[in-house]
Protein backbone atom coordinates (compact mmCIF):
# COMPACT_ATOMS: atom_id res chain seq x y z
CA UNK A 1 0.00 0.00 0.00
CA UNK A 2 1.29 3.71 -0.78
CA UNK A 3 2.19 5.78 1.81
CA UNK A 4 1.63 8.83 0.06
CA UNK A 5 0.37 11.94 2.05
CA UNK A 6 1.33 14.25 -1.13
CA UNK A 7 1.88 14.54 -4.78
CA UNK A 8 2.23 16.17 -7.89
CA UNK A 9 1.34 14.93 -11.26
CA UNK A 10 2.66 17.10 -14.05
CA UNK A 11 1.79 19.95 -12.59
CA UNK A 12 2.16 23.29 -14.28
CA UNK A 13 1.81 27.02 -13.39
CA UNK A 14 1.20 30.44 -15.25
CA UNK A 15 1.11 34.05 -13.61
CA UNK A 16 -1.27 35.68 -15.06
CA UNK A 17 -0.01 33.03 -18.15
CA UNK A 18 3.80 33.46 -17.80
CA UNK A 19 4.60 29.80 -17.22
CA UNK A 20 6.90 29.24 -13.70
CA UNK A 21 6.51 25.41 -13.27
CA UNK A 22 6.35 22.70 -16.33
CA UNK A 23 5.26 18.95 -15.97
CA UNK A 24 6.78 18.78 -11.57
CA UNK A 25 6.07 15.44 -10.85
CA UNK A 26 6.91 14.54 -7.26
CA UNK A 27 5.82 12.72 -4.00
CA UNK A 28 6.18 12.82 -0.39
CA UNK A 29 5.43 10.08 1.69
CA UNK A 30 4.21 10.15 5.98
CA UNK A 31 7.56 9.85 7.96
CA UNK A 32 9.55 11.28 5.74
CA UNK A 33 11.26 14.61 4.79
CA UNK A 34 12.01 16.62 1.19
CA UNK A 35 13.61 19.64 0.31
CA UNK A 36 13.27 21.99 -2.41
CA UNK A 37 16.05 23.06 -3.89
CA UNK A 38 17.01 26.17 -6.85
CA UNK A 39 18.01 29.80 -7.45
CA UNK A 40 15.85 32.37 -6.68
CA UNK A 41 12.70 32.80 -8.69
CA UNK A 42 13.01 29.41 -9.73
CA UNK A 43 9.14 28.33 -8.55
CA UNK A 44 10.04 27.00 -5.01
CA UNK A 45 7.58 29.24 -3.25
CA UNK A 46 4.93 28.84 -6.21
CA UNK A 47 5.26 24.67 -5.59
CA UNK A 48 4.56 25.30 -2.07
CA UNK A 49 1.69 27.09 -2.59
CA UNK A 50 0.31 24.24 -4.97
CA UNK A 51 1.55 21.56 -2.64
CA UNK A 52 -0.13 23.44 0.35
CA UNK A 53 -3.53 24.25 -1.92
CA UNK A 54 -3.21 28.12 -1.85
CA UNK A 55 -3.11 28.11 -5.58
CA UNK A 56 -4.79 26.20 -7.97
CA UNK A 57 -1.95 24.32 -10.74
CA UNK A 58 -2.20 25.38 -14.33
CA UNK A 59 -1.72 22.32 -15.60
CA UNK A 60 -1.64 18.52 -14.22
CA UNK A 61 -3.09 18.19 -10.34
CA UNK A 62 -2.02 18.02 -6.69
CA UNK A 63 -3.07 15.63 -4.56
CA UNK A 64 -3.11 15.28 -0.84
CA UNK A 65 -4.56 12.01 0.61
CA UNK A 66 -8.08 12.63 1.68
CA UNK A 67 -8.24 13.99 5.45
CA UNK A 68 -4.78 14.49 5.82
CA UNK A 69 -3.66 18.09 7.92
CA UNK A 70 -1.49 20.36 6.51
CA UNK A 71 0.80 23.52 7.91
CA UNK A 72 1.78 26.44 6.01
CA UNK A 73 4.81 28.27 6.86
CA UNK A 74 4.58 30.84 4.03
CA UNK A 75 7.42 33.04 2.44
CA UNK A 76 6.27 36.16 2.69
CA UNK A 77 4.09 36.62 6.25
CA UNK A 78 4.43 40.53 6.34
CA UNK A 79 0.98 41.39 6.18
CA UNK A 80 0.70 39.43 9.96
CA UNK A 81 3.00 42.33 11.26
CA UNK A 82 0.03 44.76 11.17
CA UNK A 83 -1.76 42.74 13.28
CA UNK A 84 -1.79 43.48 17.20
CA UNK A 85 -0.67 39.94 17.94
CA UNK A 86 1.73 39.24 20.93
CA UNK A 87 3.97 35.88 20.34
CA UNK A 88 2.29 33.55 22.57
CA UNK A 89 -1.23 34.73 20.62
CA UNK A 90 0.84 34.30 17.06
CA UNK A 91 1.64 30.83 18.10
CA UNK A 92 -1.98 29.71 19.86
CA UNK A 93 -3.51 30.48 16.69
CA UNK A 94 -1.76 27.33 15.36
CA UNK A 95 -4.25 25.22 17.68
CA UNK A 96 -7.62 27.30 17.13
CA UNK A 97 -10.40 25.25 15.73
CA UNK A 98 -13.98 26.67 15.18
CA UNK A 99 -15.35 24.25 16.85
CA UNK A 100 -14.14 24.63 21.08
CA UNK A 101 -11.17 26.91 23.09
CA UNK A 102 -8.03 25.82 23.43
CA UNK A 103 -7.84 22.71 25.48
CA UNK A 104 -5.08 22.10 28.78
CA UNK A 105 -3.27 20.06 26.09
CA UNK A 106 -3.04 22.58 23.72
CA UNK A 107 -1.91 24.86 25.93
CA UNK A 108 0.81 22.90 27.09
CA UNK A 109 1.91 22.12 23.36
CA UNK A 110 2.00 26.07 22.97
CA UNK A 111 4.35 26.36 26.35
CA UNK A 112 6.47 23.39 24.81
CA UNK A 113 7.91 25.08 21.49
CA UNK A 114 7.61 28.56 22.66
CA UNK A 115 10.58 26.80 25.15
CA UNK A 116 12.11 24.68 22.62
CA UNK A 117 12.71 27.86 19.96
CA UNK A 118 13.55 29.97 22.72
CA UNK A 119 10.30 32.33 22.68
CA UNK A 120 9.09 32.17 25.58
CA UNK A 121 10.42 35.01 26.89
CA UNK A 122 8.89 37.07 24.40
CA UNK A 123 5.39 36.13 25.33
CA UNK A 124 3.93 39.30 25.46
CA UNK A 125 5.54 41.41 23.21
CA UNK A 126 3.71 42.48 19.82
CA UNK A 127 4.42 40.85 16.50
CA UNK A 128 6.02 44.14 14.91
CA UNK A 129 8.37 44.67 18.40
CA UNK A 130 10.80 41.33 17.21
CA UNK A 131 14.16 40.81 15.09
CA UNK A 132 13.88 38.91 12.26
CA UNK A 133 14.99 35.69 14.01
CA UNK A 134 12.51 36.09 16.69
CA UNK A 135 9.63 36.90 14.57
CA UNK A 136 10.60 33.85 12.10
CA UNK A 137 10.87 31.55 15.68
CA UNK A 138 7.16 32.64 16.06
CA UNK A 139 5.97 31.96 13.23
CA UNK A 140 7.84 28.37 12.79
CA UNK A 141 5.89 27.52 16.27
CA UNK A 142 2.77 28.87 14.62
CA UNK A 143 3.43 25.77 12.41
CA UNK A 144 5.23 23.51 13.98
CA UNK A 145 2.58 23.48 16.69
CA UNK A 146 -0.28 22.72 14.76
CA UNK A 147 -1.17 18.86 14.89
CA UNK A 148 -0.42 18.17 11.01
CA UNK A 149 0.27 15.16 8.87
CA UNK A 150 2.06 16.89 6.45
CA UNK A 151 4.14 20.11 7.25
CA UNK A 152 5.04 22.49 4.23
CA UNK A 153 7.34 25.44 4.95
CA UNK A 154 9.24 27.67 3.17
CA UNK A 155 12.63 28.28 3.89
CA UNK A 156 12.25 28.07 7.88
CA UNK A 157 15.26 29.01 9.32
CA UNK A 158 16.70 31.39 6.51
CA UNK A 159 16.48 34.42 9.37
CA UNK A 160 18.04 32.01 11.86
CA UNK A 161 21.66 31.36 13.68
CA UNK A 162 23.33 28.03 14.17
CA UNK A 163 21.53 27.64 17.49
CA UNK A 164 17.79 28.30 16.43
CA UNK A 165 18.79 26.34 13.50
CA UNK A 166 19.38 23.57 14.67
CA UNK A 167 16.06 23.67 17.22
CA UNK A 168 14.27 23.92 13.94
CA UNK A 169 15.92 21.11 12.45
CA UNK A 170 15.54 18.59 15.83
CA UNK A 171 11.63 19.81 15.78
CA UNK A 172 11.55 18.73 11.78
CA UNK A 173 13.30 15.66 12.98
CA UNK A 174 10.62 15.04 15.18
CA UNK A 175 7.40 15.33 13.43
CA UNK A 176 9.09 13.43 10.54
CA UNK A 177 9.85 10.42 13.71
CA UNK A 178 6.55 10.56 14.23
CA UNK A 179 5.04 9.92 11.06
CA UNK A 180 4.89 13.55 8.99
CA UNK A 181 5.66 14.36 6.23
CA UNK A 182 7.66 17.44 5.85
CA UNK A 183 8.33 19.43 2.98
CA UNK A 184 10.84 22.64 3.36
CA UNK A 185 12.32 25.15 0.83
CA UNK A 186 15.88 25.87 1.05
CA UNK A 187 19.33 27.57 -0.01
CA UNK A 188 21.07 25.74 2.55
CA UNK A 189 22.76 22.95 1.44
CA UNK A 190 23.42 21.33 4.27
CA UNK A 191 19.32 21.81 5.86
CA UNK A 192 18.43 19.93 2.38
CA UNK A 193 20.94 16.94 3.12
CA UNK A 194 18.68 16.27 6.35
CA UNK A 195 15.89 15.47 4.00
CA UNK A 196 15.40 11.96 2.24
CA UNK A 197 14.82 13.59 -1.04
CA UNK A 198 15.96 16.71 -2.56
CA UNK A 199 14.24 18.09 -5.80
CA UNK A 200 16.13 20.70 -7.32
CA UNK A 201 14.19 23.50 -9.25
CA UNK A 202 16.20 24.51 -12.60
CA UNK A 203 15.47 26.19 -15.93
CA UNK A 204 17.70 24.69 -18.43
CA UNK A 205 18.20 28.05 -19.84
CA UNK A 206 17.22 31.73 -18.92
CA UNK A 207 14.19 32.03 -20.52
CA UNK A 208 13.08 28.74 -19.81
CA UNK A 209 10.22 27.31 -17.44
CA UNK A 210 11.54 25.86 -14.20
CA UNK A 211 11.46 21.59 -14.48
CA UNK A 212 12.61 19.39 -12.24
CA UNK A 213 15.53 17.15 -11.70
CA UNK A 214 15.59 15.12 -8.79
CA UNK A 215 17.85 13.44 -5.97
CA UNK A 216 16.54 9.96 -5.13
CA UNK A 217 16.73 8.55 -1.62
CA UNK A 218 19.83 7.30 -3.14
CA UNK A 219 21.29 10.93 -3.49
CA UNK A 220 22.50 10.75 -6.88
CA UNK A 221 22.80 14.70 -6.47
CA UNK A 222 25.54 14.93 -8.03
CA UNK A 223 25.42 12.46 -10.80
CA UNK A 224 21.74 13.53 -11.99
CA UNK A 225 22.06 16.04 -14.94
CA UNK A 226 19.79 18.54 -15.07
CA UNK A 227 16.41 18.04 -17.43
CA UNK A 228 15.95 20.74 -20.10
CA UNK A 229 12.80 22.94 -19.85
CA UNK A 230 10.01 20.91 -21.33
CA UNK A 231 11.57 17.79 -21.47
CA UNK A 232 11.17 14.81 -19.78
CA UNK A 233 11.14 15.08 -15.87
CA UNK A 234 12.08 12.32 -13.77
CA UNK A 235 9.44 10.87 -12.46
CA UNK A 236 10.24 10.09 -8.48
CA UNK A 237 8.08 7.20 -8.92
CA UNK A 238 10.63 5.99 -11.57
N1 LIG B 1 2.24 36.80 -7.43
C1 LIG B 1 3.05 36.71 -8.50
N2 LIG B 1 2.71 37.24 -9.68
C2 LIG B 1 3.51 37.13 -10.76
N3 LIG B 1 4.71 36.49 -10.76
C3 LIG B 1 5.09 35.93 -9.61
C4 LIG B 1 4.30 36.01 -8.41
N4 LIG B 1 4.95 35.37 -7.42
C5 LIG B 1 6.10 34.92 -7.96
N5 LIG B 1 6.18 35.26 -9.27
C6 LIG B 1 7.27 34.89 -10.18
O1 LIG B 1 7.32 33.48 -10.26
C7 LIG B 1 8.67 33.02 -10.31
C8 LIG B 1 8.91 32.04 -9.17
O2 LIG B 1 8.80 32.73 -7.92
P1 LIG B 1 8.91 31.96 -6.54
O3 LIG B 1 8.66 32.96 -5.47
O4 LIG B 1 8.08 30.75 -6.60
O5 LIG B 1 10.46 31.54 -6.59
P2 LIG B 1 11.41 30.97 -5.41
O6 LIG B 1 12.16 29.82 -6.01
O7 LIG B 1 10.60 30.68 -4.21
O8 LIG B 1 12.38 32.20 -5.17
P3 LIG B 1 13.26 32.63 -3.87
O9 LIG B 1 14.38 31.64 -3.74
O10 LIG B 1 13.75 33.99 -4.27
O11 LIG B 1 12.35 32.66 -2.67
C9 LIG B 1 9.56 34.27 -10.25
O12 LIG B 1 9.94 34.60 -11.57
C10 LIG B 1 8.63 35.32 -9.67
O13 LIG B 1 8.98 36.60 -10.18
Amino acid sequence: MSLDVLAAEHVGFRYAGIPVLHDVNLRVESGSMLALTGANGSGKSTLLHLLAGVEEPTEGSVRRRPGARLALLPQRTSDIDALPLTVAECVQIGRFTLRRRLSRDDRASVARIMQRLDIAHLARRRLRELSGGQRQRTLVAQALVQDADIYVLDEPTAALDTRNRQHVHELLAERVLTGAAVVIASHDPAEAALAERTVRLEAATPNAVATLSVDTDERRAESSTPSSAGAGVQDLRA
